[in-house]
């Protein structure tokens, strides 16, 4: 009987993501993954040179990319493999790491790596953006504040997100909003709004609990202008998956939303600025993950 072929897996680094230094890693990579696979590595130089080295590998026939980073890495590198065969694999190794942690990934890379060894795969949805694809969520509001003073931060990590979510948050003041959700024209005042395809923006803040990466849909979040004092609610709701629970909180599902002239959005977290309007589209079933 012929011998099952080894799978090709590339690891691709982004040394610039989360606070843990990336140094050793190929090390642990080469202690960790099987034998049974053949593996290479590489290290991101700048942003978007991911997607670069991920359609590169898609061309060259391997069998699973493992983006070794936070959420804006497994967005470059996933985009890549949507509507291909190829598995997106994750080392978390980012500052919130939503979507890994929206799919049970350990945090720890020695675990983490061992979930590659396991090659367990699930297909799920993406979604785009005026045809960007983003696999965990986009937003508006608050949610592309933080992401634009984020971007602009000297350093990365929980602590980070922690200092910028409090600063943007003095004399944020919510904006108007004209939506489009299949078809039904909604206009809204609101804080921010949220087009979840996985659950949470990372470190277990949850703004989307029941939002599924496999009902070919996206949970249209919108938190409604709230007094002062709901504050400590609102992080109390968010880090407990009970955030559906506030009343200045509501969510519609839907698979294709227009956003008149939002001026500033994030993808994934990564902040955009546009002057023009968006569509948000779910892409059902459209990229196999390791999980
Ligand atoms: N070599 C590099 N030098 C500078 N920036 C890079 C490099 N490679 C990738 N990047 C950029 O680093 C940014 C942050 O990466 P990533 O999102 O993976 O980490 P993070 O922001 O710390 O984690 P999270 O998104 O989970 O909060 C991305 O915008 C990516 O384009």
């Amino acid at each position: 009987m012929p011998a099952e072929r080894k799978k090709k897996i590339l690891f691709i680094i982004n040394p610039h993501s989360g606070i843990k230094s990336k140094l050793g890693f190929v090390d642990l990579i080469e202690q960790q993954i099987r034998e049974d696979f053949i593996v290479k590595t590489r290290l991101t130089q700048r942003p978007e040179h991911a997607t670069e080295i991920a359609l590169e590998a898609v061309e060259s026939g391997v069998d699973a990319v493992i983006a070794v980073g936070g959420d804006g890495s497994v967005n470059e590198v996933g985009r890549a493999l949507i509507g291909t065969d190829v598995a997106l694999g994750i080392i978390p190794l980012g500052s919130g790491n939503g979507f890994a942690r929206h799919l049970n990934i350990p945090l720890h890379e020695k675990d983490a790596l061992q979930t590659i060894n396991q090659f367990r795969t699930q297909i799920i949805d993406t979604a785009t953006i005026n045809g960007t694809p983003f696999l965990a969520t986009a937003g508006l509001g608050f949610d592309a504040q933080v992401g634009w003073q984020f971007a602009n931060h000297g350093t990365r990590g929980f602590l980070s997100y922690v200092q910028i979510t409090a600063s943007a948050f003095m004399g944020y003041k919510p904006k108007t909003y004209q939506l489009s959700i299949d078809g039904k024209e909604i206009e809204t005042t609101a804080f921010l709004i949220n087009f979840a395809n996985a659950g949470q923006y990372g470190n277990n803040a949850w703004i989307a609990p029941s939002a599924s990466l496999s009902d070919g849909l996206l949970n249209i979040c919108i938190l409604d202008k709230f007094p002062k004092y709901y504050v400590p609610s609102i992080i109390y709701k968010l880090f407990n998956k009970k955030i559906e629970k506030l009343k200045y909180y509501r969510f519609l599902q839907g698979k294709e939303i227009w956003v008149r002239n939002p001026d500033i959005y994030h993808i994934d977290g990564e902040p955009r600025g546009t002057d023009v309007d968006l569509l948000i589209k779910i892409v059902p079933l459209s990229l196999k993950v390791i999980y």
